[in-house]
């Protein structure tokens, strides 16, 4: 576990990827099964609701001290006191955030390209997203299919916590680990189960024991 990051299993979700549950039904069985930290990340809402949306979810994460961050959206972030936002190269730079933001918020930031990993944005970063370690159907607008390999790449080169995501769920997160990352980022293995808990259960567990096996 990353000193700087400390969380395993990272839940990104939304009401479309909610599939047999609603949203705040859907994330509070992921934090029962392990989930450790959660990001709302909503495409298609104005500003307005989207605030709506994060203060109920805010409630839930509040109550079971689980972190929240907002994708893209400084405004909603601001509004519901959150614990960080995740951006990525087409939103406001990391740059920008720490200016307007207390330098004790988290920081997420995704890396499509390694050039990316000797810019100031990277530096300002708390965090990073490897985006996407796999292609996905749930966000295709991505560049590098970064792979085990990438993985490996992107660990030599910095020591911020790395973040996994793209097609993570129970049967590759342990590699994953493996190859350095330090946190496991899911939507559609979790969002899209049946029973979110037992599938965050599943996810966590391949990741914990990986990590049993190294000490
Ligand atoms: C943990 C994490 N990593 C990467 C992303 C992707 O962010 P971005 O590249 O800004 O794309 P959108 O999510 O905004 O479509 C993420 N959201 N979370
Ligand atoms: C939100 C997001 N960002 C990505 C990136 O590559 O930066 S991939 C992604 C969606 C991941 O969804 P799933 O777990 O269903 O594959
Ligand atoms: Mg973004």
């Amino acid at each position: 576990m990353h000193p700087d990051f400390p969380y395993q299993l990272y839940l990104v979700i939304s009401e479309e990827s909610s599939v047999h549950h609603s949203l705040l039904k859907v994330a509070e069985m992921a934090i029962e099964g392990g989930v450790d930290i959660i990001q709302l990340r909503e495409k298609n809402l104005n500003t307005s609701d989207f605030i709506k949306k994060a203060e109920k979810l805010k409630k839930l994460t509040d109550r079971y001290n689980i972190p929240l961050i907002i994708n893209d959206n400084l405004e909603v972030a601001n509004a519901v006191d959150a614990f960080g936002i995740h951006v990525g190269n087409s939103d406001t730079p990391p740059s920008e955030i720490q200016q307007i933001w207390n330098h004790n918020k988290a920081i997420g930031y995704s890396i499509e390209y390694l050039e990316q990993l000797e810019t100031e944005q990277t530096k300002i970063a708390n965090h990073l997203g490897i985006s996407p370690v796999y292609s996905t159907s749930t966000k295709t607008n991505t560049v590098t299919e970064w792979g085990i390999e990438g993985i490996k790449k992107i660990r030599n080169l910095t020591k911020k916590p790395l973040v996994a995501i793209g097609r993570m769920n129970a049967s590759n997160a342990a590699e994953v680990i493996k190859a350095g990352a330090d946190c496991i980022a899911v939507v559609s293995a979790i969002c899209a189960a049946n029973d979110p808990k037992e599938a965050a259960k599943e996810i966590k567990n391949q990741i914990q024991n990986h990590q049993n096996e190294n000490i």
